[in-house]
């Protein structure tokens, strides 16, 4: 297994000129249910190897949007293309190649984990190329995912949690070139949502697989993405990596220390020659020192606020303004 990366490390490698080939292009995609418009002209483009994260409140669209991609959902207008296709008309060669976990699907409860892994596997199977052999060895994908034990089981007696990981299973058992993700850590215990990043950072480190992922744990969007997009209203009002949009809302860094059994605080944004300075006067004298950046539910917070007072879209330089 891979050395997991950070999504920041891997931001980094890719802006410094590693010039991945477009996997999903999508223009000013609309879509109305009705008469309501749900999302009103988004542009996105994914590279091989890249993680994506669509953040963004309740009803925001991030489910249609990764339905229109993912071929389930007729969209009102736009272009989309996705490996090649247009969703709309991918034939099963195309979706051989996706993976997908949808929000929430509940069936094929008789069934048993390892016999449905088995199942769906062998739809990929046809699809198999030398630098892609289809599908995961179905023990190996069950360990990976932690289901092991519950091999035997019967679905309806999964946990939330387990079930939850039979759904990604399920998605990845194709060796996906794009895997899309509908918030797929809800009901993950710490440690399955340990090992299912790992898992992620894997399939993009050794596979070079895409992936578009919606998610309320902000944690967890700063954690993997190299990139987040934030929707809200149908629009996206701002994109970057995570440390970009920290960037732009621009508050200080907050260093703390303690001198002689006396706490202190100071907000910079020079963190690094602050630490320099007080080593230079204090050295070996301070303790319990800390550094707090702006976190991306602080960048979370700022957006939707805004976007809810009324200014719809507000790009990372203006709150720049904003926060001076
Ligand atoms: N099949 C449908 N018919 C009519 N309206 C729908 C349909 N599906 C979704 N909507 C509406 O479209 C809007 C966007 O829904 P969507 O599920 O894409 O949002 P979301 O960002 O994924 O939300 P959440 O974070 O709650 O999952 C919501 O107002 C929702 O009520």
């Amino acid at each position: 297994m891979g050395v997991p990366t950070t999504g920041t490390v891997r931001a980094e490698a890719l802006a410094a000129g590693v010039d991945a080939e477009i996997v999903l292009r999508v223009e000013d995609l609309r879509m109305n249910y009705g008469r309501k418009e749900v999302l009103k002209g988004i542009d996105l483009t994914a590279r091989r190897g890249e993680i994506i994260t669509l953040l963004g409140p309740n009803g925001a669209g991030k489910t249609t949007t990764l339905e229109v991609l993912e071929g389930f959902r007729r969209r009102s207008s736009g272009k989309v293309d996705v490996l090649g296709s247009d969703p709309e008309h991918g034939d099963e060669a195309w979706r051989a190649r996706l993976g997908v976990v949808l929000q929430s699907w509940r069936d094929h409860g008789a069934w048993k984990v390892r016999d449905l892994l088995h199942h769906f596997g062998r739809f990929h199977a046809p699809y198999s190329t030398p630098d892609r052999l289809r599908p995961y060895d179905t023990d190996t994908l069950l360990a990976l995912v932690g289901l092991t034990e519950h091999a035997g089981q019967r679905i309806k007696h999964l946990s939330g949690g387990q079930r939850r990981r039979l759904d990604v299973a399920i998605g990845v058992v194709g060796r996906p070139e794009i895997l899309f993700l509908d918030e797929p850590t809800a009901g993950f215990d710490p440690k399955a949502r340990q090992a299912f990043h790992d898992l992620l950072f894997r399939l993009v480190d050794e596979e070079d697989t895409t992936i578009l992922l919606t998610t309320h744990d902000l944690d967890e969007a700063a954690k993997l993405s190299d990139r987040v997009l934030l929707l809200a209203g149908g629009r996206i009002v701002t994109e970057g990596s995570p440390d970009e949009l920290a960037a732009s809302v621009a508050g200080d860094s907050e260093v703390t220390w303690t001198v002689d059994g006396r706490r202190h605080v100071h907000g910079t944004a020079a963190p690094a020659r602050h630490i320099a300075e007080l080593y230079a006067v204090h050295g070996d004298g301070i303790t319990d020192l800390k550094v707090t950046r702006t976190s991306l539910e602080d960048v979370y917070m700022t957006m939707v606020r805004r976007y809810e007072s009324g200014d719809a879209e507000v790009a990372p330089a203006d709150l720049d303004e904003e926060n001076r």
